[in-house]
C-alpha cells in the first residue's frame, strides 16, 4: 500500500526522473498515485499493469538469511535488491568523504545516520529503472523509519521478518567467510544488542499496522524460501 505521508514526496520526483520520456502513461500513473491524499489500497499487488511502486522491507537479525532469501526473490519475482549494508560498504570502497565514518560505525555495530542511508537508498531506487524493491536491513531504527517515510513520502507495502534464534545467527555469521569487518564475535554481540533495542521496535510498529509477515528462519534455504514464496505469490496479481 502506498500512502502519501509528506506534502512533497521526493520519491515521486525520483520515480518521475527515472521514467523514460516516451513512457508518458507510465509517468502519469506515478503522478496519479503520489498526488492523491487518499490511501491507495495495494489490492493490485506488484504485478499490476500500472507498475505502481512496490516496496518490501526485509528485516531480521544479523545472519538471519535476509540476503540469501532476497537473491531468490529477485530470481523468481524480478525485484531489485537493495541491501542497505551493501550500499554502505560500497560507499566505503568508493573513497567517499563519509567512508571513514561509515566504516567506524559498522565496526562498532552501530547505526549510520539516517540521512546518509536514506540518500543512498533513494539514489539506488532512482537509477534502478525498476518499480519493485526489496530494501534489505533497513530501517534499522525508528529514527531510520521516520526519516525514510519523511524523505521518500512512502511506507512499505509489507515487511518480511526473518525470525531466527541468536545462537543460529551467531553460527551463520561466524562461518560466512566474506571478509566483512563486522563478522567477528565482539561486533556480532553488539549488532545483536542493537537489533533487539532499535530494530525490533520497527518490526513491532509495522506489526501493529498489520504489515509484517514473519518467517521461521530456521531450516534449509529451500525450506525457508517455500514460506517466502507463499507470501510473494499472494501479492502477485
Ligand atoms: N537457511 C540457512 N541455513 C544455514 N545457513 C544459511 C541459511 N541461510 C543463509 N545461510 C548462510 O548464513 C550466512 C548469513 O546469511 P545472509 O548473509 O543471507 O544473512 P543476512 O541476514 O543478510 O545477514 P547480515 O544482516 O549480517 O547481512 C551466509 O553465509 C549464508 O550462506
Ligand atoms: O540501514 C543500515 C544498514 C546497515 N547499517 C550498518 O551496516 C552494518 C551491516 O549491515 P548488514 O545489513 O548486516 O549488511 C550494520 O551492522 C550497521 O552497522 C546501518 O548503519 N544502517
Ligand atoms: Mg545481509
Amino acid at each position: 500500500m502506498w500512502r502519501r505521508v509528506a506534502s512533497h514526496s521526493s520519491l515521486f520526483s525520483a520515480f518521475k526522473s527515472s521514467v523514460p520520456k516516451n513512457q508518458a502513461a507510465y509517468r502519469f500513473k506515478f503522478l496519479e498515485v503520489f498526488s492523491t491524499e487518499i490511501e491507495t489500497p495495494a489490492k493490485e499487488g506488484f504485478s499490476s499493469r500500472e507498475r505502481v511502486p512496490f516496496i518490501t522491507f526485509v528485516l531480521g537479525g544479523p545472519g538471519s538469511g535476509k540476503g540469501t532469501q532476497c537473491a531468490k526473490i529477485v530470481e523468481s519475482f524480478g525485484f531489485t535488491h537493495l541491501s542497505a549494508g551493501d550500499l554502505l560498504r560500497k560507499e566505503i570502497s568508493s573513497n567517499s568523504d563519509k567512508g571513514a565514518m561509515i566504516l567506524d560505525t559498522i565496526k562498532e555495530g552501530k547505526i549510520v545516520p539516517s540521512e546518509v542511508t536514506v540518500n543512498l537508498i533513494q539514489r539506488a531506487i532512482e537509477s534502478s529503472g525498476n518499480y519493485k524493491f526489496l530494501i534489505d536491513g533497513f530501517p534499522r531504527s525508528e529514527e531510520n523509519r521516520i526519516a525514510f517515510e519523511r524523505i521518500m513520502g512512502a511506507e512499505p507495502n509489507f515487511v518480511l521478518f526473518f525470525d531466527c534464534p541468536e545462537d543460529e545467527m551467531v553460527k551463520r555469521v561466524l562461518s560466512r567467510n566474506q571478509g566483512r569487518v563486522d563478522d567477528n564475535i565482539d561486533t556480532i554481540k553488539k549488532r545483536l544488542k542493537v537489533f533487539v533495542a532499535l530494530n525490533l521496535p520497527v518490526i513491532n510498529y509495522y506489526s501493529e499496522k498489520g504489515k509484517v509477515h514473519k518467517i521461521n528462519a530456521v531450516g534449509t534455504e529451500d525450506e525457508i524460501f517455500e514460506q517466502v514464496l507463499r507470501i510473494f505469490s499472494a501479492y502477485e496479481s
